[in-house]
């Protein structure tokens, strides 16, 4: 399904991340608020959307390539700001609007590992939309390495409910 062009990253304009609401925005892979988390950033990108992360040496599998479970968190952070987005747009609303933008959580990831991803330089992963419902929107993403397709993910988003559910007793947040 074609998104409406909006800003691309040559333009730099807010991260669908950036405009998540605060109660929202603590997920350790794409969370701003998270001090300890790895603060993913998701732009538009013509029809598409891409996050740009290059992993540190502690997220190694076997030296020299990347661990899955951070790809699988790349691609499911990635896959919901690109839902949480489609939503947005298909309200009426563009990125940078002041209403911000509305939360996704997953209900299925599914990641197809085709070759190691290496470490030591920045991975891109771009997606786009395939499917959008109602509540629900279903996004194709790809992670490459350079120019090499390492992992192809599908990932099906369902709209979070406006306000937070609340966690343990005693979790902790800090803002950032
Ligand atoms: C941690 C999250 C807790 C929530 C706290 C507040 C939000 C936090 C925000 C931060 C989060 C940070 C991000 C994270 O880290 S999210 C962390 C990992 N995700 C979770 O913990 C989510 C746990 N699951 C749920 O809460 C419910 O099952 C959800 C909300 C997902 C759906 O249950 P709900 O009763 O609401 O919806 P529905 O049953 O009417 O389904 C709706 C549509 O979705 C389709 N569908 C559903 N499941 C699947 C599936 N497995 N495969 C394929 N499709 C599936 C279904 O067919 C239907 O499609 P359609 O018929 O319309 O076409």
């Amino acid at each position: 399904m074609p998104m409406e062009p909006d800003a691309g990253p040559a333009h730099r304009g807010p991260a669908v991340q950036d405009r998540y609401p605060d109660d929202f925005a603590w997920c350790y892979g794409c969370g701003r608020h998270n001090p300890a988390g790895l603060h993913l950033k998701t732009y538009p990108d013509g029809d598409e959307t891409v996050t740009v992360f290059e992993p540190r040496p502690e997220h190694m599998a076997v030296p020299g390539f990347v661990y899955g479970g951070l790809i699988a968190s790349l691609i499911d952070c990635h896959s919901m700001a690109t839902a949480s987005l489609a939503l947005y747009r298909r309200d009426g609303h563009r990125l940078g609007d002041p209403e911000p933008v509305p939360r996704c959580v997953t209900a299925s990831l599914k990641v197809d590992y085709l070759r190691p991803t290496p470490l030591g330089v920045p991975l891109t992963v771009r997606g786009r939309v395939v499917e959008l419902g109602q509540r629900k929107a279903v996004v194709e993403s790809e992670l490459y390495a350079g120019e090499t397709l390492c992992a192809r993910g599908q990932v099906v988003a369902v709209l979070a409910p406006p306000a937070m559910t609340p966690g343990p007793a005693g979790a902790e947040r800090r803002p950032g």
